[in-house]
Formats: structure tokens, C-alpha cells, sequence
């Protein structure tokens, strides 16, 4: 009980107050220092250690968040996995345990991940951050429908998880986060090499293709236009937002096999540093099969279908419209649709190639303008292709015998491909160029024969071969996107 003479005074209770509040302010910043001093003194390794024992009795769930960022995200890639990713590498220190290690042909240096289960530390402004790689697996049954029967099948999801103080969560979201962006962006336009993804669930080999624009044997100006074009696309993200078309660009590439065709995708992919998706429709079970490997697809890629002529079904759509094919085909519809419909709403930079040897197969809703923007004619060797190429494989500008082996390569169809090979055979610069010489002279001798056996009705079933037109087509897309 307080009596009249020992309520302390008003006064007396503020000095108390700013007393105790001094003592707290102190003890804090004491705190603060000794935990500043402990980050700095003990090893990250220690910390690790500690927290990984010790953290279950100090995280407090009610004071710690995770975050978890999945690979994929609505069958999706997920960026900022990714980006964490290539974080992470950026903050390895010698507390970490297990460590990937790789290296493609083509990459200058060692690629090194963070190994799953493996704890990462990070601090940004004063906040102290945990990453883990961590793998969970669900169980799936997988049905054959062919005989009914069923198998268990384990499918892998990877994340990675986040764990800081709640009370750094807006901090995180609106700084951090955006910072490891930021970093991954950063890192990604000094490019590594270009990758190319062969039909998924998408696994990665580093693009060991070196065809350039430099060493592919094409007419300089379908060259230059094929560039520009290319150029004006990346350039024209506002552009497309502003006229609400998705920021894409479709190419179809025709012509006979060994004329470059591959070639030129990836010319495109390393011009751009673009990665390649190679798709293979013929393995992609149905409709919705295509749309999550489209949608796995990263931005900045290359989806490119090789002998859509070939492709299953692709002839294939019934006058009642689009039908949505069997449960395991993909049908022609799907993929327009899909170009049409999904990256309309994705905003992001994509080239999609479609290659054949026969254009005129195709189904003429492939065609049809708006379908495809560029069509490039890849033809058989020309004089200039064929300089390039000596260029390239011979390192020579000039020959004795460039005349005559021009004059054969005018009269003849006669493929990129077989020159090329005709020039890496072995030996000096005389003896390769005598022995071009010898083998168009042969392909010469055996077209003349064709061309009379043919002239006499002996073989009705000749393909005709496409010669001499334009090397590009360009459709009313193109005009109205130029
Ligand atoms: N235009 C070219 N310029 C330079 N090299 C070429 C060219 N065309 C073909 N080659 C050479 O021939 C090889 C085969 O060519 P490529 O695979 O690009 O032909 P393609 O048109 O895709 O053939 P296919 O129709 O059979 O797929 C290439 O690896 C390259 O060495
Ligand atoms: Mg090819």
C-alpha cells in the first residue's frame, strides 16, 4: 500500500522509467554488438553447425518464416528458383559440405551449385538469411493403357527454402528477393554458353554447335535481313505490349536436307544467346503433354520442331475444326492454338522454328499468314556459299581453281553439307580443291544420267527439287510487325 508520503512522485517515476529504458536500449545494443561480433568471429562453417543443432530449440515457429520456391510453378519454371540457383553460387563459402561440380566442352569455366540438403547463410542488411536446396518426391501411378496395367512411379520436385525472421518478411519480398533478381540477371547477360534442351521433362546440354551467322554458307543479304529481323524482334518488347500481340516470332525453314537448316537454328540461338528447345512432337503425349512442355519453356528461348512434315498427325485436321486428337497425339490444332493462345498471355521473348524438306506438304493452316512471320528458303550451295565455306574450312579467300569449281557449283545442285565434308577430308589445300573438283564432276556425270532417264519416262516417281526461288518470303505479319 502506498501512503500519502511513499507514492512516488510523477518525476521520480519518469527518471525510473527512462532509467530502465537507457538499461534496455544498452543491453540491446550490447546484444546486437556481441551477435555482430559472433557472425564476424565464429566461422560460417560453426554457424552453420550451431544452427542446424542448436536452431530447432531457438527458431521459434511463431517468430520464424519459410519461404519455399518450387522449380516449377503451375507447371511453369519457376525464375526465381532459378535465380536462386545461380545466387547461391555466388555465396558458397567453405561451410558448405557437398558442392556439384561440372563442365561442358564449351564452357570457359567450372560450374558449381550449392548440393541439396546443404545450408547456404546470407545476411543483407543486417538480416540474417538461410537457403537449403531440399527434394521431395510424391508417388504417381503410371496406367499403359494398351494392357490396363499400372506401376508405381516417383516423380521429383526440387525447391528451395528460405527461413529468416518473420519480421524482416516485407523487407525480404520487396528487397532481398528482388536483389537476387537482380544478381541472377546480371549474371545471365554475361552469359555462359548457350544450352539446348532435347525433349523434357527439359534436361540440359550445353549447345555444342558453333555454326554462327560468320560460318554459315547463305547469300550475305538473306543473311543480313535474317539478323536485322532478329534484331528488330528483341528490341521490340514495347512494341508488341503496345499492340497486345505476344512477343514472338515464328520462323519456318524449308528446304532440302544438308542446306543448313539445323545449322541456322543454332546460328540464331548463339547470335541471340538464346537456349534451343528441341521438340520432338511425335514423342509428346497429347494436347496437354505440349502445353506443359511448352509452358516448362524459359524466356529467351528457341522452340524449334525439325520435320514438321514428318510430325504425327500433323496433316491431320478434320474439317469439323479443331478436334482434339487422341489421348496421345498431338494434333495440329493443339500446336496452333498453342502458339496462338499461350504466349499471347506470357509476355516473354520467343522464337519458335519450324524446319521441313517439304514446304509444300504442309498443311496450308500452317501457312497461312499470321502463322509463321518469316519464311527462309535454305538452297543448295551458291558461289558465295561455297567462299564461305573455303573460308571457313580451309582458311583460303582465293584459289587457282575457284573458277572452275564455281562454274560446277552454278550448274549443279550440290548441298552445303557435301562440300563441307569434301573440304575436311585430309591433305593440303591443292589436294582437297583437286578432289572437290573430282566429286562435282561425279555428281555432274550422275545428274546428266537422272535427267535422261527421266527425260524417257523411266522414273515417273522423281521428286522434283525446288531450285532458284527467292530465299524469302515474307508473309503480311511481317509487314505490319516491320
Ligand atoms: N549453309 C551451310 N553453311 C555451313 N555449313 C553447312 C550449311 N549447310 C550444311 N552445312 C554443314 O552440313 C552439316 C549438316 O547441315 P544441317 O544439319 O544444318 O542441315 P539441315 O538442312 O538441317 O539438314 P536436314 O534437313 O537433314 O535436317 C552441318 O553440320 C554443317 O557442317
Ligand atoms: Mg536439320
Amino acid at each position: 500500500m502506498f501512503t500519502a508520503s511513499n507514492i512516488p512522485s510523477t518525476s521520480s517515476i519518469l527518471a525510473m522509467y527512462s532509467t530502465f529504458a537507457a538499461a534496455a536500449m544498452l543491453v540491446r545494443t550490447i546484444l546486437n554488438e556481441v551477435q555482430t561480433l559472433a557472425t564476424q568471429l565464429i566461422p560460417q562453417w560453426l554457424q552453420v553447425k550451431i544452427l542446424s543443432i542448436f536452431g530447432q530449440f531457438f527458431t521459434n515457429p511463431t517468430t520464424q518464416m519459410t519461404l519455399f520456391i518450387k522449380e516449377h510453378a503451375n507447371m511453369e519454371l519457376n525464375e526465381l528458383y532459378q535465380a536462386s540457383e545461380v545466387y547461391l553460387s555466388t555465396r558458397i563459402t567453405s561451410s558448405i559440405g557437398q558442392l556439384q561440380v561440372s563442365k561442358a566442352p564449351r564452357e570457359k569455366s567450372l560450374s558449381i551449385k550449392v548440393n541439396r540438403g546443404q545450408q547456404v547463410l546470407d545476411t543483407f542488411r543486417g538480416m540474417d538469411l538461410v537457403w537449403e536446396f531440399v527434394t521431395t518426391e510424391t508417388q504417381q501411378i503410371i496406367v499403359n493403357y494398351e494392357d490396363m496395367s499400372g506401376s508405381n512411379g516417383k516423380t521429383e520436385h526440387k525447391s528451395v527454402t528460405l527461413s529468416f525472421h518473420k519480421r524482416y518478411k516485407d523487407e525480404v519480398l520487396n528487397n532481398y528477393l528482388p536483389y537476387v533478381m537482380e544478381t541472377f540477371k546480371c549474371m545471365e547477360s554475361e552469359k555462359r554458353s548457350v544450352r539446348l534442351y532435347a525433349y523434357g521433362p527439359w534436361g540440359s546440354i550445353n549447345l555444342d554447335h558453333p555454326s554462327t551467322f560468320d560460318t554459315l554458307a547463305m547469300e550475305p543479304e538473306l543473311k543480313r535481313e535474317i539478323m536485322e529481323d532478329l534484331d528488330r524482334f528483341v528490341k521490340r518488347k514495347d512494341f508488341y505490349r503496345r499492340v497486345g500481340k505476344a512477343w514472338k516470332r515464328g520462323y519456318l525453314l524449308y528446304g532440302p536436307p544438308g542446306t543448313g537448316k539445323s545449322s541456322l537454328v543454332a546460328a540464331m540461338a548463339n547470335y541471340l544467346k538464346f537456349d534451343i528447345y528441341d521438340l520432338e512432337l511425335a514423342s509428346v503425349q497429347g494436347n496437354g503433354g505440349l502445353r506443359s512442355l511448352l509452358t516448362g519453356t524459359a524466356n529467351r528461348s528457341i522452340v524449334v520442331i525439325e520435320d514438321i512434315d514428318c510430325s504425327a498427325q500433323l496433316q491431320d485436321r478434320g474439317d469439323a475444326g479443331y478436334d482434339h486428337g487422341s489421348q496421345n497425339q498431338v494434333t495440329l490444332s493443339g500446336l496452333l492454338t498453342f502458339i496462338d493462345g499461350l504466349w499471347s498471355s506470357c509476355g516473354d521473348e520467343r522464337i519458335i522454328v519450324f524446319t521441313t524438306n517439304h514446304k509444300d506438304r504442309l498443311d496450308p493452316a500452317l501457312l497461312r499468314p499470321g502463322r509463321m512471320d518469316m519464311h527462309i528458303h535454305m538452297s543448295y550451295c551458291s558461289p558465295n556459299g561455297f567462299r564461305i565455306l573455303a573460308s571457313n574450312y580451309l582458311q583460303i579467300e582465293n584459289h587457282r581453281l575457284f573458277d572452275e569449281i564455281e562454274r560446277l557449283i552454278k550448274e549443279l545442285e550440290v548441298t552445303p553439307a557435301e562440300i563441307a565434308e569434301e573440304l575436311m577430308k585430309g591433305g593440303d589445300v591443292d589436294d582437297v580443291l583437286e578432289g572437290l573438283v573430282g566429286f562435282l564432276e561425279k555428281k555432274r556425270e550422275k545428274q546428266m544420267e537422272l535427267l535422261d532417264e527421266s527425260g524417257s519416262g523411266k522414273d515417273e516417281g522423281m521428286e522434283t527439287v525446288e531450285t532458284g526461288s527467292k530465299g524469302v518470303e515474307e508473309k503480311a505479319e511481317m509487314e505490319i510487325v516491320s
